[in-house]
């Protein structure tokens, strides 16, 4: 066969790889081999699987190169292997959880999104994904956990800001409080505010407490489409503007402009699309935004729009190793 004819082949068959990474991840199995080889039916044994359909599942995953059979049935990790452990550095088994369960049965409904421009997660599960979440209290924990796995890169190039003119940092959807716990860690003249939906922020405030910051921060639970708290004067979005398209985004913009002071600043932590289509490896999150939530990413010329047209201007955009801060200042 050729090699055209091989490489459409596996691109038609791509989701087997994703999801037999899943299913070996919520096995556990790339943990089970972080202190060297086993043996399959002792590997098999130790996850609760079945030996045989196990192996099979290796031999795929041997062949992209994320474990290898040091000898005839011993399986171990390799370097790639490695970032699909919990408690490796720079791990992404985050991701795994991201894009498995709902996020990959939502995509057997794309033909929604790319027929109407819409989110598809209604068309598989009823309601929108944020609605869903809500009466869904495991998958929202471990939907937060992805999220507060993926904070911690996306935290570098806000972690290398001057805070020392800030005193209070409000995270607009802040999700499980990952990015006040550590800036405020690591800052202790700055007093945090975190913002998300009620079912999210619940056990918050202990949390801090527990963190010994509890005396700095204030935890409000709310809808961004209503109103988000007053009297911060850096106000953060990670992660939550890519959630939601130009309308929906235009509220939220427009809710934090009534909400900023007339010398506050918005710091956007997102992706920025290059202006040219290239295979940008966010050209893959841009879709899943689509597909699951009806969100997009943006170019720089697209956050500039977005953001002239609710209030405010766009000052800088400073690249990080995953996500960017976007910083801008009421117009
Ligand atoms: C993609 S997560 C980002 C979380 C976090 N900022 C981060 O960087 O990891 C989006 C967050 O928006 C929150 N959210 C969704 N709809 C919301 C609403 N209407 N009001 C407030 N928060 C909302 C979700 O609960 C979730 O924590």
């Amino acid at each position: 066969m050729s090699d055209i004819n091989n490489r459409v082949r596996k691109q038609i068959m791509g989701y087997i790889v994703s999801q037999a990474i899943a299913a070996v991840c919520e096995l556990g199995v790339p943990d089970k081999l972080s202190n060297g080889s086993r043996l399959l039916p002792d590997l098999a044994t130790s996850v609760g699987a079945d030996a045989d359909a196990l192996g099979r599942f290796m031999r795929v995953l041997v062949a992209e190169g994320l474990f290898m059979e040091e000898a005839a049935g011993r399986f171990a990790l390799t370097e790639a292997g490695e970032l699909l452990r919990v408690d490796t550095p720079g791990s992404l088994r985050h991701l795994v959880g991201l894009m498995s369960k709902e996020a990959y049965t939502v995509w057997g409904h794309s033909l929604h999104s790319v027929r109407t421009g819409k989110e598809s997660f209604t068309e598989a599960f009823g309601r929108p994904y944020f609605e869903w979440l809500t009466d869904n209290p495991s998958a929202s924990d471990e939907f937060d956990r992805c999220q507060a796995g993926l904070v911690e890169v996306r935290l570098l190039p806000l972690l290398n800001r001057d805070w020392a003119k800030t005193t209070t940092v409000v995270d607009i959807g802040g999700g499980a409080g990952t990015l006040i716990e550590t800036l405020l860690g690591s800052h202790p003249h700055l007093r945090g505010t975190v913002f998300d939906l009620p079912h999210v922020v619940a056990e918050s405030a202990s949390k801090f407490c527990s963190a010994g910051i509890g005396d700095r921060t204030t935890v409000v639970g709310g809808n961004f489409f209503e109103e988000v708290p007053q009297n911060g004067d850096v106000y953060v979005l990670s992660q939550i503007l890519h959630d939601w398209d130009d309308e929906s985004a235009g509220k939220i913009l427009g809710n934090c402009r009534r909400a900023i002071p007339r010398n506050g600043r918005l710091l956007i932590v997102e992706q920025v699309l290059p202006e040219v289509a290239t295979a940008h490896p966010m050209a893959l999150l841009d879709l899943h935004m689509l597909v699951l939530l009806g969100g997009r990413e943006r170019t720089a010329t697209e956050w500039r729009r977005l953001l002239s047209g609710h209030g405010f201007t766009l000052e800088s955009i400073t690249p990080g190793p995953r996500s960017s801060v976007i910083e801008a200042v009421p117009a």
